[in-house]
This record gives structure tokens, C-alpha cells and sequence, in this order.
């Protein structure tokens, strides 16, 4: 399996976030697995801003500690190699898990010494180090926050420093009630981001009306859309990008708890984009928080939206082929893609 739309920090183990607290001597607001689990996971469906709140709970714990930053990175190959995924982008946000060279500094954390670049270069470690135990391919996203326009320069700077140490592409997360005719400075980083060849994928129409992806796709250039369900409420957008083969990031559990989509699967976006044979990807989003894995989301849509083996395979070929790898690697892995799948090379989709 492919994946490329997950994020570090909505993917740590609890496990690990308990370790952490104890080692650091922090004080967390539940002190066992269960307690733990209960105050940092949803099993409703809410609210994107009910969603977000989660973080809160446990980003102070690992955020300005350089171990924790990089046994994260390390962990979370760990746990998609076990899950099956052979290519996975995973995105962050440095600015949050960085305490000092950032205006505000995140998570009530004091001062430090630990800036956004040295956390790029915690996670490339961790990650490669992971890649080579796990035998499994990782690249990351760095993710501009939508309420803080002022890290985005930073973010692409970030991107084009680290683009030969596994960093593919750069993001724009957070509550997308937040557009950037407001926020300028995601423009700017988005047209540098043009300028130096750097990949673009935007959260966009995960909670946000259509005009929330037009924005991404024609003001900031994106490449891919995170989430995109509510495109299909402008058909004149959706005929356009399904033209352009625009590719969709889909995360079916997350689009339910964090209230992005009606709670009945039955009735999901998601089955457009497979009537339609849409350019789209399968995706967990942030399992911590949702309590899933990769497989839990393939059972869901299997069960719920009439999800067939011959479509899972499609989604991953897309997918690989949307991943933001240079030529050469997609090429490979492709190659690796049609050869598990039995196929020949030249009978993609
Ligand atoms: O589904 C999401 N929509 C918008 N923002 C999100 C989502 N999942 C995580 N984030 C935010 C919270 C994280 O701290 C940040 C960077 O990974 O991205």
C-alpha cells in the first residue's frame, strides 16, 4: 500500500507519549494506557475544531525534546512497515514541535534551544534510520499552519534546505476557515515554492466549502488536495479537476469523527470519486487521534462503499503515481507496485 497523506504528530504511539511524560518528568492530565486513550482519541463524529483540540493534550510532551522528536519519526516507520505500506509521505508542522526560533512558541513550552530546522533534521534521521531497519521508503511534508502565516517562508525555505534529505513537497494545514486572501503570507511561500520547484499539496474542502480547493488549486498552485470532499458541491470545479486528473487525498475514518462528512459512509464523497474513477488515495490522516490504521480505513470503505480488490489496486497505482518522488523512484516504485499485484506494467489505469 501507498500512502501519502498522514500526519507525525497525529500518529505517535500513546505508549510512547506516556514514556515520554514520565522521562521528562511532565505531568499529563491521564497517567495510564486507558485514561490516555479515553482523553487523547475520538469515537464520535465532532468537530474539526473539536479535533484540533486533541493535540493539545500531548504535543508538549514531545515537542523541544530532541529523543522524543526522532523515536517518533523512528516508531512511526515501524508501525506503517507492520501495516503494509511500501511508500509513505508523512507531514508535520517543525514550527509546533520547535522551542525556540518560532513567534509563539507552541504548547506553553518555556524557551529553548531546539529550532525548526534542527527538528527537519531529528525527523530525516529518525525516518532514515527506520527506512533502513524497516525496509520501506518514507518522505515527508512540511506543513504551513493556517493561522500562522508568518512560518510559512520558514516552511519553504525549510523544504528547499532539506529537498536531497527527504523532505518532497510543503503543505498548509489547520482550521481551513481561514483563507488566504486574509492570510497573505501562505501566498508568498506558495509562489516560492513555484519558483524553486517545490511539490504542493493544501488542505482544502475537508470542512471548507469549494471555494476553499479553488483557492488552492489557482492561487496557491497546489498539486494535490488534502481531503477535497466538499469539491463535489461545485460541479463545474469538480468536472474541471477530475479533467486534470487532480489527485485527492482521502482520509474515510477521519472524514467522519472530525464531522467532514455526513457520519453515514453510505452517503460518502468518497463514492463519487470511485463512480467517477477519480485520481484519489486512501489515507489515515492522524490514527493516534482516530484510533485506526491503514487497514481499519480499507475495511471501512470495503464494507461501507463497495470497495473491490481491482480498486484498491487502482487507488494504489495512483497513488504512486501522484506520490511527489522524482521519475526514477515513482518508476520503481510502480514497478514494485505491479509486480505485487501480478500485473504488467503497462496495464495501469
Ligand atoms: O485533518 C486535518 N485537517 C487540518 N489540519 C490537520 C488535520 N490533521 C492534522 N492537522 C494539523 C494538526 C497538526 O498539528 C498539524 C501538522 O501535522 O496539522
Amino acid at each position: 500500500m501507498v500512502e501519502l497523506h498522514v500526519h507525525l504528530d497525529g500518529a505517535i504511539r500513546l505508549e510512547t507519549i506516556l514514556d515520554v511524560a514520565k522521562k521528562r518528568g511532565i505531568q499529563l492530565e491521564a497517567e495510564t494506557l486507558v485514561d490516555l486513550t479515553k482523553l487523547c482519541t475520538m469515537e464520535e463524529p465532532a468537530t474539526l475544531t473539536e479535533f484540533l483540540s486533541k493535540f493539545n493534550h500531548y504535543m508538549h510532551v514531545i515537542a523541544g525534546d530532541r529523543d522524543a522528536i526522532k523515536r517518533i519519526a523512528y516508531e512511526f516507520v515501524e508501525t506503517k512497515a507492520k501495516e503494509g505500506v511500501v511508500y509513505v509521505e508523512v507531514r508535520y508542522s517543525p514550527h509546533f514541535l520547535a522551542n525556540c526560533s518560532v513567534t509563539p512558541i507552541s504548547w506553553n513550552q518555556k524557551e529553548g534551544d531546539l529550532t525548526p530546522d534542527e527538528v527537519v533534521s531529528l525527523v530525516n534521521q529518525g525516518l532514515s534510520e527506520g527506512e533502513k531497519d524497516f525496509n520501506i521508503t518514507v518522505r515527508s511534508i512540511l506543513c504551513c499552519m493556517r493561522h500562522m502565516p508568518d512560518w510559512s517562508m520558514d516552511v519553504v525555505e525549510l523544504c528547499k534546505k532539506y529537498r536531497n534529505d527527504g523532505v518532497v513537497a510543503m503543505d498548509l494545514a489547520g482550521d481551513e476557515s481561514l483563507n488566504c486572501q486574509a492570510y497573505p503570507g501562505h501566498r508568498r511561500a506558495y509562489e516560492e515554492a513555484v519558483r524553486s520547484g517545490i511539490h504542493r499539496t493544501v488542505h482544502a474542502g475537508e470542512v471548507g466549502p469549494p471555494a476553499v480547493v479553488r483557492e488552492a488549486v489557482e492561487i496557491l498552485k497546489a498539486e494535490r488536495i488534502g481531503h477535497g470532499y466538499h469539491t463535489i458541491e461545485d460541479e463545474a470545479l469538480y468536472k474541471q479537476l477530475l479533467k486534470d486528473h487532480m489527485h485527492f487525498e482521502v482520509c474515510p475514518i477521519s472524514s467522519k469523527l472530525t464531522g467532514a462528512c455526513d457520519p453515514d459512509f453510505t452517503k460518502h464523497p468518497l463514492i463519487r470519486f470511485k463512480e467517477d474513477q477519480a485520481n484519489y488515495s486512501l489515507n489515515t490522516d492522524d490514527p493516534l487521534i482516530f484510533n485506526s490504521t491503514l487497514d481499519s480505513d480499507y475495511r471501512t470503505v470495503k464494507k461501507y462503499m463497495g470497495f473491490t480488490e481491482e480498486e484498491f489496486k487502482r487507488v494504489n497505482i495512483n497513488s504512486a503515481n501522484s506520490s511527489f518522488l522524482p521519475e526514477k523512484e515513482k518508476e520503481k516504485l510502480l514497478k514494485r507496485l505491479y509486480e505485487a499485484y501480478g500485473m504488467m506494467e503497462n496495464t495501469g489505469f
